[in-house]
């Protein structure tokens, strides 16, 4: 059976993040895509030059209207306005009993650009996260989360444990940007630590890769898969995109991956 997975989050008008990407994995990977938009950006490859949230019962409307109506497997959310958004989120995960809640933590863009505010994060660490199946944090945004200065790459797994004490059974921790050989990132769940390895891609077309990642980790959940597989198997699509990503040539900034990389065979 096809899933029905939603992306609440933020628009990228470059089309490289944010809705545009989840939209683009879930479709890629055989999902039906619905989305709930909380926040429009002004973006490219190469910066964010505006932000405008969405009202917080505007999006609790969008929500109750696709929760009333679809069979959502699971849901992403990325980019969220403001707290007003994140407890209209709150209130409907918890009134749907909204099952397989995948929280990617957003505050940065891939150029640097700070893309909420500490309010949100606040409310995003302490209303959002305890209903979350797992949460996707980068080295920067479990710093934050956690009120550490840093995370260094081989403090991934005692963060990832120190952030599921805020109430989230599984913590993926993105060691994307450390420049080492290959992407490391860690699981930490009810089972420990593990560790999942990939080759570094060498490219600067990374806009949109958390996005990605986390929207591909949600269709694994929406089709029942265990977290660690889910979680293996976006790692594996987004590093097969990120490898085709310098094909597309968008923008002259850090482009988009190439979520479509399986379908289209340039000629
Ligand atoms: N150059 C690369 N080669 C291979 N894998 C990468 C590369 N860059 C990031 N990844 C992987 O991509 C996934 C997303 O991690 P990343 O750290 O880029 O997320 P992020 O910082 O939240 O992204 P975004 O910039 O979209 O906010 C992780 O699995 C990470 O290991
Ligand atoms: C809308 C949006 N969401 C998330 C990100 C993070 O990549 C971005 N750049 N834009």
């Amino acid at each position: 059976m096809t899933p029905t997975v939603l992306t609440i989050a933020g628009s990228d008008p470059s089309g490289g993040a944010g809705i545009q990407a989840d939209l683009k994995t879930f479709s890629a990977l055989g999902a039906y895509g619905a989305a709930a938009l909380t926040a429009l950006t002004a973006q490219n490859t190469q910066g964010v030059r505006g932000v405008l949230p969405i009202a917080g019962d505007f999006v609790a409307d969008q929500l109750s209207a696709i929760y009333d109506d679809l069979d959502v497997r699971a849901t992403k959310t990325g980019m969220l306005g403001g707290p007003d958004v994140v407890d209209a989120v709150v209130d409907a995960v918890g009134r749907y009993r909204v099952p397989n809640v995948v929280v990617d933590p957003v505050m940065v863009a891939a150029s640097g650009d700070r893309l909420v505010s500490d309010e949100t994060v606040a409310a995003i660490r302490d209303r959002l996260v305890p209903r979350a199946s797992i949460i996707t944090p980068n080295l920067p945004e479990a710093a934050t989360l956690l009120g550490w200065d840093e995370v260094r790459p081989d403090r991934m797994a005692e963060a990832g444990a120190a952030l599921r004490e805020l109430g989230v059974p599984a913590v993926v921790v993105k060691g994307g940007h450390d420049g080492g050989p290959e992407a490391v990132d860690v699981l930490v769940d009810e089972n420990g630590a593990q560790e999942l390895r990939a080759t570094r891609v060498a490219t600067k077309n990374t806009h949109g890769t958390g996005c990605t990642f986390a929207s591909a980790i949600a269709v694994g959940l929406a089709r029942e898969r265990s977290v660690y597989e889910a979680v293996a198997e976006a790692k594996r699509y987004l590093t097969a995109a990120l490898q085709a990503a310098d094909t597309l040539h968008v923008g002259g900034g850090h482009g988009p991956v190439h979520h479509f990389h399986a379908l289209w065979h340039s000629p």
